[in-house]
């Protein structure tokens, strides 16, 4: 791959820093993505066979969707030619996966044409499927046939603060009630090998009424480099899947999802870029009800260009909360 993305301006010091709460990650100093080295780094069994291991597991502990998406993507990504990138990929997650046993990963080649090929990967646990997925990956083909949405205008990351950040500003706030503080206290020593700045951090304690619609500054922890500019997509893969449904219960600060899990996610893939570089996410819920939510999202490089689109149903049952509580 000869196409270079335009280089942000590298902290990579950033690589060194320290992910507040986070053990593991933060005894390693790896400079290297957890992600490419472990996550997405499958064990091939035999031909369009993977067994692919987990890293940071959700407190549902049920399987991260981003996980088993990415890992999909690798293994229908090996069956295909070096200069072949997936443009899209349509996924449902049909069982919860487990987090005590690995994942297989079977690709079928569904078709290989001479600009399209088509795969199809199915997720096995327990010999059962959790998650079916389609990718298709396309030539690059230039076309003078070209346009995209402007980015939204925020402010650069370097002027934002880290969730661990914020979360620890909660935590030094005298009257946060003690629920509270035990919840953000989990939330900052999980290990989730993603880097987050909340353009607007949410106000946690007045939890006003928002419009469903988020943006954050989003990038793989450490340094994965341009070796392999397929893996990006499967990282951005992962990226995609964490805090993105949650879009959807901005507009009611009142009610606490006791079950949210995803039930689909679709992509499409525009331009080439680099997941270990800050992308802006943006994300929208178009639709709630029926104990579902839609999620759109756009993922954009810091230069303005449009690198991937998402989609997304889930499931989400609520219970009715103050909404003058403090968490
Ligand atoms: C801005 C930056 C902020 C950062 C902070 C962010 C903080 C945290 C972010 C965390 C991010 C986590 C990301 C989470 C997204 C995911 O990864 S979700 C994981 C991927 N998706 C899945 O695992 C879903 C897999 N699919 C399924 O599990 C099933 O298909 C299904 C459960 C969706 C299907 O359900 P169903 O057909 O109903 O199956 P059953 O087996 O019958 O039921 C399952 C349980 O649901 C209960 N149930 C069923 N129907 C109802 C109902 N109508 N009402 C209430 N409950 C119901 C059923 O009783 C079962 O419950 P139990 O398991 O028996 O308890």
């Amino acid at each position: 791959m000869s196409e270079k993305v335009s280089n942000e301006t590298s902290d990579h010091s950033m690589d060194f820093a320290v992910p507040a709460g986070s053990g593991a990650l933060a005894e390693s100093h790896d400079l290297r993505s957890i992600l490419v080295t472990s996550v997405l780094n499958l064990e091939k069994l035999d031909i369009d066979l993977y067994r692919g291991t987990h890293h940071w597991v959700p407190r549902s502990r049920r399987l991260f969707g981003g996980q088993i998406i990415g890992q999909a993507l690798v293994a229908a990504a090996d069956s295909v030619g070096e200069n072949v990138f997936a443009h899209s990929l349509h996924c449902y997650f049909v069982r919860a996966g487990d987090p005590k046993v690995p994942v297989l990963y079977q690709v079928e080649r569904i078709r290989d044409g001479r600009s399209f090929s088509v795969r199809s990967v199915k997720a096995i646990q327990h010999g059962q499927p959790i998650l079916i997925c389609q990718v298709s990956f396309h030539r690059d083909q230039p076309s003078p046939l070209q346009h995209q949405f402007s980015m939204p205008s925020v402010p650069p990351p370097e002027d934002l603060l880290t969730v661990e950040e914020l979360i620890q500003g909660y935590l030094s706030k005298p009257d946060l009630a003690e629920k509270a503080k035990q919840g953000l206290t989990k939330l900052l020593a999980d290990e989730v090998p993603i880097e987050i700045k909340p353009v607007n951090p949410p106000d946690i304690q007045y939890r006003r009424v928002r419009e469903p619609k988020n943006l954050f500054w989003v990038r793989a922890r450490g340094h994965i480099g341009e070796g392999d500019m397929k893996l990006h997509r499967c990282v951005a893969a992962y990226v995609s899947d964490y805090s993105f449904l949650g879009t959807t219960l901005l507009s009611f600060p009142g009610q606490r999802a006791n079950f949210v899990a995803s039930l689909d996610h679709a992509m499409w893939f525009h331009n080439i870029f680099r997941a270990d570089q800050w992308m802006l996410y943006e994300t929208e819920s178009s639709w709630a009800g029926g104990s579902r939510g839609l999620v759109q999202g756009r993922l954009w490089r810091r230069d303005g260009v449009l690198a991937a689109s998402c989609a997304q149903e889930g499931v989400i049952r609520v219970s009715t909360v103050k909404t003058d509580s403090k968490l």
